[in-house]
């Protein structure tokens, strides 16, 4: 028997490095996944490794599990009782047994993601040979939650094995998980995210489990429902970052001017919360949808200001605020900045014309461009062959 699961990527409509120091944030679930498929050896295949194979990068790690357990004796004990943070030596553990496999240098990034596989497999499944293989539609390092996509979808498989969760296994296609089974996997998954990120929100692996928009602060969510049609065109600049980096970055400008940083989480709050209400109010308001779209641009050009504040944005991204501006189009980066992603509202009425005209533009400086449904589905598994 094989599980598969995958788990969506995101895009953050307001709100992101913000939300890290308790400002609310707004995001909502792409129609990209990050899958991930989990089988265990028969006695008769007589594997004695736990494989990881990451098929869009041909890369393949393996470890004996003899060794997993001499270097982590302590996650097999734990066996998926409860979400547990990795402490600081059991990371430097991990981190050596990730060395063991020499990932090649340009890639050296993936360490991180391969140290949360390692933290969530040996912690739910303890030591028992398996193969784990991932692939993912979504770039990676871009800020569309690649890493929190990971995190999900690898804690929904090792979970959908575990005791602690009881799905049909007989069930056709996708199958989606119990309120109290998605809240488990959510913590996992921001155990996961910790390795990845140092010192994660919890946005994006939230929105990454139940899918939906949602209004995000200090760990709570609140599902929106959206009564507006919301195009975003995605524009990949291709530039490089660490969420980590980034993170830390904000933090210690906010150690060096307290103060004015905390203005400026208070400004993103306040452009977080009159957004939600926009996307909420009803579609027959006395506002109309342009109206309405005249006010997300103002505001998303406000974000973006503030995260310019916070020392995130980037030439590149500069590039792409400047270009749609051509077009009277607003822009915000979306996710850690630094490079990755930048969101452009392409308002209802706005012809086909200048859509094709702006991405080509947008192409010519070398920039991928998409325009992706937003607001689907969370979590899910898929199960095949017989036990
Ligand atoms: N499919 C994947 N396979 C392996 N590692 C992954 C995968 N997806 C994400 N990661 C890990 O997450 C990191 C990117 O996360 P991050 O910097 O937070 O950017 P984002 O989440 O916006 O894509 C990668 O460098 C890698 O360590
Ligand atoms: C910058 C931040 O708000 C979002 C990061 O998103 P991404 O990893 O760049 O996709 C960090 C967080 O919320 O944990
Ligand atoms: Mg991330």
């Amino acid at each position: 028997m094989e599980v598969k699961a995958r788990a969506p990527g995101k895009i953050i409509l307001a709100g992101e490095h913000a939300v890290v120091h308790g400002s609310t944030a707004v995001a909502a679930s792409l129609d990209l996944y990050t899958y991930v498929s989990l089988r265990f050896p028969t006695p008769s295949d007589n594997d004695e490794f736990l494989r990881l194979q990451l098929k869009d990068l041909a890369l393949e790690f393996s470890w004996p599990v003899a060794r997993i357990k001499d270097a982590l004796p302590e996650a097999g004990s734990l066996l998926s009782s409860k979400p547990t943070s990795c402490s600081i030596e059991t990371m430097k553990l991990i981190a050596a047994l990730v060395e063991e496999q020499n990932i090649p240098e340009a890639k050296v990034g993936l360490a991180s993601g391969v140290s949360a596989f390692l933290w969530l497999y040996s912690c739910i499944h303890g030591f028992k040979p398996a193969t784990v293989v991932i692939t993912s539609e979504l770039p990676l390092g871009s800020g569309l939650g690649s890493s929190a996509a990971l995190c999900v979808a690898l804690s929904a498989a090792l979970l959908s094995f575990s005791d602690s969760v009881s799905l049909d296994m007989s069930q056709q296609g996708w199958s989606a998980f119990a309120e109290s089974e998605l809240e488990l996997l959510n913590k996992w998954a921001f155990e996961g995210e910790k390795i990845i990120h140092g010192k994660p929100s919890g946005l994006d692996n939230t929105v990454s489990t139940y899918g939906n928009m949602i209004k995000f602060r200090s760990g709570d969510l609140t599902l929106i429902k959206s009564n507006m049609p919301l195009k975003m065109l995605i524009t990949n600049t291709k530039v490089g970052r660490n969420t980590k980096a980034l993170v830390a970055g904000v933090s210690e400008r906010t150690i060096r001017h307290p103060d004015a940083m905390s203005l400026v989480f208070n400004a993103v709050d306040s452009i977080s919360n009159e957004l939600s209400t926009i996307i909420q109010s009803p579609a027959l308001d006395e506002l109309s949808i342009t109206e309405k779209e005249e006010k997300i641009e103002e505001l998303m050009e406000m974000n973006q200001g503030l995260l310019q504040c916070m020392g995130v944005s980037h030439a590149s991204i500069e590039t792409v605020l400047r270009t749609t501006l051509k077009y009277k189009l607003a822009s915000k980066l979306t996710g850690a900045g630094g490079g990755g992603c930048v969101l452009t509202l392409l308002p209802t009425l706005l012809s086909g014309t200048v859509v094709d005209k702006v991405i080509a533009e947008l192409e010519s400086c070398g920039f991928q461009c998409l325009i992706a449904a937003i607001g689907g589905k969370g979590a899910e598994v898929s199960f095949s062959g017989s036990s």
